[in-house]
């Protein structure tokens, strides 16, 4: 527990809207054009022709000639929906059960008329059965009335977080990134966030109740935007182990610590700090891309698509990459994966990588992995094109088209002036094939007649993964699997010495600032999720974008990208020294645009906390709590943060700060107002969220009630004392303090006066303690899945339905209350109340 899905809350209709006109959703924009939903046929509502694009990859030979039909007919037609089974939910058994059982068979018959194509599958290569595919596109799901009991499970399992709506291929780069639970991953390019939702769930895949993880994931992006949904999404998860930052990957702070801050008590944060850098395990490298993978699910890009668009992108991605391995452990592992088919996208940035990192990384060869998912290998050789021209290779490249087309973009990444100096890297390529063993013996010779001659890779991007739309019904996509064996070439220890005494001066900073502040959220409910073609960003909001270490001065990637550091005009009130003192940092937090957040250390609060609910020193709240208000006192929320979170929000406060949070923790409490008023000793309830980790911590306001009762509870959300059909657990009720309390599902044969024992299968709700009556305090949609689980479970232990007994059970149902005495009173996040009927 602890993660996994019961989120959803409120923001869901804005952030719905958001997505709907998101990427996933392109195909939608045709319905008046299209009136055959239930076939593929007559489903092209957009232009889906661009002889660029076609004379592009047939010249790049990504697919055989005698296949091209094939792949331009499948690439053209709607996408399978794909899901996944959040394997970290409490229902992840019961809804597999409902896929096998129910929906594989009824589907069947309703949809195909029993016909030989699956209306729902497994996908092979995806572990445990977790992932579905089905035979549908999302928008015909949406439109067709047999299908319609399917949708609607799908929308409300994915809006409660236990399934996540997600591309098939775009699951296979956090396979491939093999992560333990006690791992520290970085996602770099997170937005929207299905791939950190993934990774979250198998961080926190054999997590015990009341336990979390030893690992955490840090979760990027440079579009605060897409942050926002990225939140959103990572939210149903309901995790405390995730970090989500805003920064332009390829700057993404190092968080350095040198001896004079690991000394310095000055800022009284923590004097024994358990880490000095931040490193990570594994990184994800989910880099922007032209996206021409995804035509299947965005035919936009038909009209979009260009040369233009892979060329313009190479060197962001090259320098995101060499962020990332410079950011990874040795040892670890990193993924670098497009949802692009070009090789410039893919093959010659991994050829880079490998070239600037010499022998500390390598190309791992992952065939025997995941050995169901249909694969090809990367290619070896490749062209360039550049206004209408081929290139075979940099020298063939005009002096004035040298800012944009730059020799990594070519299978040598020489600039070939010196021909002795590409001995190692590339051979003739006149008989050799994409994917074939190299000889490499030739050298590099350059050639008048670059229709003939070809550069070839020597390194062994044969092991690169290419995943072709026709293989297996799926969109395209690439993904390199890296492997860090050493500390990096001596180039870029140099460039980590300047960065080391750029966070010196951060460390100055850094005495300016008050204890314990952090930065925070800052939820911008913006609706905008245009996923275009990400262009190279900048992130105007970054003061101190450190050197990236891994460009060098001399980088041939500088001209295609502007990332020289940016001071944001007038932004004085991220310089303690121009900010006007220190008052103003406490309130503002450093970064621009996000408000402070504190550790939550109010001790009177705490403990009265934890004599309300019962709760011993077992669980850590000392300085595992967090807020977003440096005003103890006036504190709405409390946030939870894993061990691991916390080390890192501790290293982050020694080095001043340098990253630049937009989220961060599990809401654990929210301050607890009624009409009726509150108890005394306690001003906080339990969030929904919160209560799987709190749970079998909690010794008092907890009971456990008998289904008949249960039910009740959630179909009437208000239930008077004396209502009850179990008097007993009426009587204990009405006995509770005023405020919040925790009901659980009594199961089988357990007592009333049993003690509460609490494992992965118990359920349980957060309700209110009125003075007549018990309200529930969970949204409406959360009681509605609640609900049919009940039933799901119920049905299953008898054979009969003794949700139908219980139902009758109900003697009059004008006992149960209408009225709702509980008034939420948060500002941003109220959650909303269900209400009866
Ligand atoms: C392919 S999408 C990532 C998809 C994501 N990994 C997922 O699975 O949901 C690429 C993302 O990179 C972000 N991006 C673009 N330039 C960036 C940069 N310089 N640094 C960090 N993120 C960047 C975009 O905002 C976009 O959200």
């Amino acid at each position: 527990m602890g993660g996994g899905g019961r989120g959803g809350r409120n923001r869901a209709r804005t952030q719905r809207k958001h997505f709907r006109e998101n990427r996933e959703n392109v195909w939608k924009r045709s319905r008046h054009e299209s009136s055959d939903s239930n076939t593929n046929s007559g489903w092209e509502p957009f232009a889906t022709q661009n002889p660029a694009f076609d004379e592009y990859y047939k010249e790049q030979g990504i697919v055989s000639l005698e296949e091209w039909d094939t792949f331009n007919s499948v690439i053209r037609k709607p996408l399978p929906a794909a899901f996944r089974v959040n394997s970290s939910s409490q229902f992840c058994a019961d809804i597999l059960s409902q896929l096998e059982n129910d929906f594989m068979k009824s589907l069947q018959t309703e949809a195909t008329d029993g016909g030989e194509v699956e209306a729902i599958r497994p996908l092979p290569w995806y572990p445990e059965n977790l992932a579905w595919q089905s035979n549908y596109s999302r928008m015909q799901l949406r439109k067709n009335q047999t299908l319609e009991r399917f949708h609607e499970f799908l929308k409300q399992e994915n809006e409660i977080g236990n399934i996540t709506r997600q591309e098939a291929v775009s699951m296979v780069p956090p396979l491939f990134l093999d992560v333990s639970p006690d791992h520290f991953v970085l996602d770099m390019c997170a937005a929207p966030g299905s791939k950190t939702f993934q990774l979250l769930e198998i961080i926190h895949r054999s997590t015990k109740p009341g336990t979390l993880p030893g690992g955490m994931v840090v979760a990027n992006d440079v579009d605060v935007k897409r942050c926002n949904l990225l939140i959103h999404q990572t939210k149903r998860m309901c995790t405390a182990n995730l970090i989500v930052t805003n920064h332009e990957a390829q700057h993404f702070p190092g968080c350095c610590l040198n001896k004079l801050s690991s000394d310095s008590s000055e800022i009284g944060v923590v004097k024994e700090q358990s880490m000095s850098q931040l490193m990570f395990d594994r990184v994800l490298c989910d880099v922007p891309c032209s996206g021409d993978g995804t035509l299947r699910k965005a035919p936009d890009i038909w009209r979009k698509w260009n040369v233009g668009m892979g060329n313009g992108i190479h060197c962001l991605q090259v320098q995101i990459a060499m962020r990332g391995i410079s950011l990874l452990k040795v040892g670890g592992r990193m993924v670098y994966s497009t949802c692009s088919m070009n090789p410039v996208e893919n093959e010659a940035v991994v050829a880079e990588i490998l070239r600037r990192c010499g022998g500390s990384v390598e190309l791992v060869d992952v065939s025997c992995e995941l050995p169901q998912l249909v694969r090809r290998p990367g290619l070896k050789k490749w062209k360039v094109r550049d206004k209408g021209m081929w290139l075979a290779s940099y020298k063939d490249v005009p002096k004035f088209r040298r800012a944009g087309i730059v020799p990594s973009m070519f299978p040598s990444g020489q600039s070939a002036t010196d021909p002795t100096d590409n001995e190692q890297d590339v051979s003739l390529g006149e008989k050799h094939e994409n994917g074939g063993d190299v000889n490499s013996e030739n050298g590099f010779q350059p050639t008048e007649n670059p229709e003939t001659l070809e550069e070839v890779s020597d390194h062994p991007l044969q092991r690169c993964i290419r995943i072709v739309p026709h293989d297996q019904n799926t969109g395209a996509f690439f993904i390199a699997v890296l492997h860090k064996l050493s500390p990096l070439p001596a180039i870029q220890e140099k460039s980590v010495n300047l960065q080391r005494n750029l966070h010196s001066n951060n460390e100055e900073r850094s005495e300016k600032l008050s204890n314990e502040i952090i930065e925070s959220p800052n939820i911008n409910q913006e609706d905008d999720t245009d996923e275009k073609f990400p262009e190279t960003a900048s992130d105007t909001d970054l003061v101190e974008n450190e050197p990236d270490e891994t460009a060098s001065e001399h980088d041939p990637c500088q001209p295609c990208e502007e990332n020289k550091p940016e001071e944001v005009p007038g932004d004085r009130e991220n310089d303690p020294k121009k900010a006007g003192g220190k008052r103003k940092l406490q309130i503002q937090g450093k970064w621009k645009g996000v408000d402070p957040v504190v550790f939550f250390k109010d001790e009177a609060t705490i403990n009265s906390i934890k004599t309300f609910y019962g709760v011993g020193d077992s669980l850590v709240l000392n300085g595992q709590l967090v807020t977003r208000n440096s005003d103890s006192k006036h504190v709405k929320r409390i946030y939870y943060i894993s061990k691991s979170v916390k080390d890192v929000l501790e290293l982050n406060l020694l080095v001043g700060q340098q990253l630049k949070i937009t989220s961060v923790g599990l809401k654990m409490f929210e301050r607890q107002t009624s009409r009726e008023g509150t108890s005394t000793s306690c001003a906080f309830r339990i969030s929904s969220e919160g209560l799987p980790l709190l749970l079998p911590y909690i010794t008092k306001q907890i009971l456990c009630a008998s289904p008949v009762d249960f039910k009740h509870l959630l179909q009437y959300k208000t239930i008077r004392y004396a209502d009850f059909v179990d008097a007993e657990f009426g009587e204990k009720a009405s006995k509770l303090m005023l405020g919040c309390c925790v009901v659980i599902l009594k199961k089988g044969t357990q007592a009333s006066v049993d003690p509460i024992q609490v494992d992965v299968s118990t359920i349980a709700i957060g309700c209110w303690k009125g003075r007549a009556s018990l309200t529930v305090m969970v949204t409406a949609i959360e009681c509605q899945e609640m609900q049919e689980r009940l039933l799901m479970r119920l049905e299953g232990v008898n054979g009969t339905s003794p949700v139908e007994n219980i139902s009758s059970d109900v003697a009059d149902e004008s006992k149960v209350e209408e009225s709702n005495d509980v008034e939420m009173n948060e500002e941003t996040e109220p959650v909303k109340m269900a209400t009866a009927g």
